[in-house]
């Protein structure tokens, strides 16, 4: 992050015509002069043709920023599901397309609707990991944009550029309309792109390293081209084991659950990992065991049968449940559980 970052590399042709052409490109059509990347193996790249460069993706909870992140790092870092606030934690994830490497920051959804200490954690979360970086992605569902995106939009400097990333384009049935509304996005805030797409899609996600890779400094590398992430097996075994409850329990489970690891002790080729799911009522506490403890047993078999095949070992993973009421309201309590 050398260069200032009241620079933008915003074209010099008048707005319309700028407007035009990322409308164009953005819809589609031909764009004379513009560069595919491809996406591959890393070769190696002399230190003064090396870009790097931090991007941020930001954006109300549930518009898919986890699924873009692990799409552009190429393996899953990041948990998703249905339910909205999945993600609590700022999660980096590395990427090195060509001469270029991309440092990316997912965060927690903007949290607007409740003020307790958890969510309170969440948005310093955001606020932070927004301040010093390179490129903003700005993720919205195509064709929507209502008060909670709002919110999240007016957090952003204007001093670093946005990308308008309008995400779930397989969702959108009447592409036409479209236009439109992109237009009446730039009049909320000067995006330096458009860019609708499905994280879903892997040709969109190479589409847009091409287009985020002129707003990386020319810098050489942070990190090891073949690293991934900076986050602990141990951080990657309670937000696999997050995942599995969540996508297991549906929307009875209140978000406000969380998973505690209490032992991660490797032995040779084997992971012996103890966790705790925490959760805020008794009631709940039935939900996430269920039947016959049939529940808790899915949540474990597919959590470890998928820490296995990314880790290429055995993992021997044991959960149990406890009830702690009210830790998401108390600020001690969310800081001693890992919310900074
Ligand atoms: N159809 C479609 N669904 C998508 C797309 N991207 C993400 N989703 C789905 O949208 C839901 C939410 O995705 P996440 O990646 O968890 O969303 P998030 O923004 O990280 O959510 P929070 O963690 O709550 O902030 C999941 O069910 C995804 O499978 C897309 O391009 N098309």
């Amino acid at each position: 992050m050398t260069e200032p970052k009241d620079k933008l590399p915003a074209s010099d042709a008048a707005p319309d015509v700028k407007l035009d052409a990322m409308l164009a490109r953005a819809l589609g059509k031909e764009v004379p002069n513009e560069e595919v990347v491809a996406v591959s193996s890393v070769e190696p790249v002399p230190p003064e043709q090396q870009r790097c460069g931090f991007v941020a993706i930001v954006g109300k909870p549930n518009v898919g920023k986890s699924t873009l992140l692990n799409a552009l790092v190429g393996q899953k870092i990041s948990i998703t599901s249905r339910k909205a606030q999945t993600t609590r934690h700022r999660i980096t994830g590395y990427r090195t397309v060509g001469p270029s490497q991309y440092v990316f920051v997912d965060t927690p959804g903007f949290q607007t609707r409740h003020s307790n200490a958890l969510n309170r954690s969440l948005n310093k979360t955001v606020l932070g990991a927004v301040a010093d970086v390179d490129l903003i992605l700005f993720v919205v569902e195509a064709g929507h944009f209502n008060l909670a995106d709002a919110k999240v939009l007016d957090l952003l400097p204007a001093t670093i550029p946005v990308v308008l990333l309008a995400n779930k384009f397989d969702l959108v049935h009447r592409r036409g309309e479209l236009a439109p509304w992109l237009r009446s996005m730039q009049e909320r805030h000067a995006f330096a792109e458009f860019v609708p797409m499905s994280a879903k899609n892997g040709r969109d996600v190479e589409r847009l390293f091409g287009i985020c890779e002129q707003y990386l400094p020319k810098q050489p590398w942070m990190h090891d081209p073949e690293e991934l992430t900076d986050r602990s097996e141990r951080f990657m075994a309670s937000e696999m084991v997050r995942e599995k409850l969540f996508r297991l329990t549906g929307d009875e489970l209140p978000y406000t659950s969380t998973v505690i690891i209490d032992k991660f002790e490797q032995e040779g080729n084997l992971k012996r990992i103890a966790a705790t799911i925490v959760v805020e009522r008794d009631g709940h506490k039935g939900m996430v065991i269920g039947d016959k403890g049939e529940k808790l047993k899915r949540i474990g078999t597919e959590a470890r049968q998928e820490l296995e095949k990314i880790w290429d070992c055995k993992v021997f993973l044991e959960l149990w449940v406890k009830v702690r009421s009210g830790w998401a309201d108390n600020d001690a309590r969310v800081r001693s559980f890992g919310y900074e």
